[in-house]
């Protein structure tokens, strides 16, 4: 039986204005490592992943000092929002017909390999894309500076990253979603709106996304403090 073939893309060409920090947030340190070295070393521990594609900003002048073994690591430019650069690495990875692609933020350092690896193993048995979600825990309210509605939280989950789908799907979606000018801010929600069935596989709810300061703090906790978060 052929071998399946998995491809990482990993969207790392943001500023991270929110972070409000000198450089884009994927560039600061923790344990003298950037974030994006600590998404890097999780994913290129995961058995299953045959490839990773990073997009870069074209202004980026910190990649080049992350060293990557040239064979199993890839770089493409990135695109003015997160779903031009998850594109453009698609395109650039089309003729080499990967079975899946997992794209996963560069700002989620926190992954765990045990949920890539079962997230992996869910979409292969299920021949179905998905992603990893976490189950809201809060209360969920609705409203601008006072309360409009307290939402149902029965059935609500937290999209995290990796999100996993065959290629050519996801390039579709995405081009279809570009075109009807769709609010597109994860690949989930661009294969929703081309009607595909999309699978949600629990996780971790600290697979965090680094956005604002206090998540850089959190994440310096996590990153000290679990050795074992990072196989080496
Ligand atoms: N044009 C973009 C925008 C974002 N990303 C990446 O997508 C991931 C999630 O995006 P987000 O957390 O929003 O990062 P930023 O866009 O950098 O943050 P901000 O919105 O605060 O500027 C990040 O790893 C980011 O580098 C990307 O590759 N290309
Ligand atoms: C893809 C994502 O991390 C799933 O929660 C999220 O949609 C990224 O949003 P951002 O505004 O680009 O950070």
């Amino acid at each position: 039986m052929k071998p399946i073939k998995i491809a990482a893309i990993v969207p790392a060409a943001g500023i991270g204005s929110r972070m409000q920090s000198a450089i884009p947030k994927q560039y600061l340190t923790i344990n003298h490592k950037t974030i994006l070295e600590h998404t890097l070393t999780r994913l290129a521990s995961v058995k299953g992943i045959d490839h990773i594609c990073v997009a870069i900003s074209p202004d980026d002048i910190w990649f080049s000092n992350i060293q990557l073994e040239p064979t199993r690591f890839s770089q493409v430019l990135g695109g003015k929002e997160r779903a031009d650069s998850v594109f453009n690495a698609l395109t650039y990875l089309k003729e080499q017909a990967f079975d899946w692609v997992l794209v996963h933020d560069a700002a989620r350092p926190l992954v765990q390999v045990d949920d890539i690896e079962h997230l992996i193993t869910q979409c292969i048995s299920h021949n179905q894309g998905g992603i990893l979600a976490s189950k809201v825990k809060d209360t969920i309210k609705r409203g601008d500076t006072s309360i409009k509605e307290t939402v149902p939280r029965d059935d609500l989950w937290q999209a995290l990253t990796p999100q996993m789908f065959k290629p050519d799907e996801l390039y579709q979606a995405l081009l279809l979603g570009a075109k009807q000018g769709a609010v597109i801010t994860d690949e989930a929600s661009a294969m929703e709106f081309s009607g595909h069935a999309v699978m949600l596989v629990a996780g971790r709810s600290d697979n965090i996304k680094i956005t604002t300061p206090e998540d850089l703090t959190l994440a310096e906790f996590y990153l000290t403090n679990s050795k074992d978060l990072e196989k080496k």
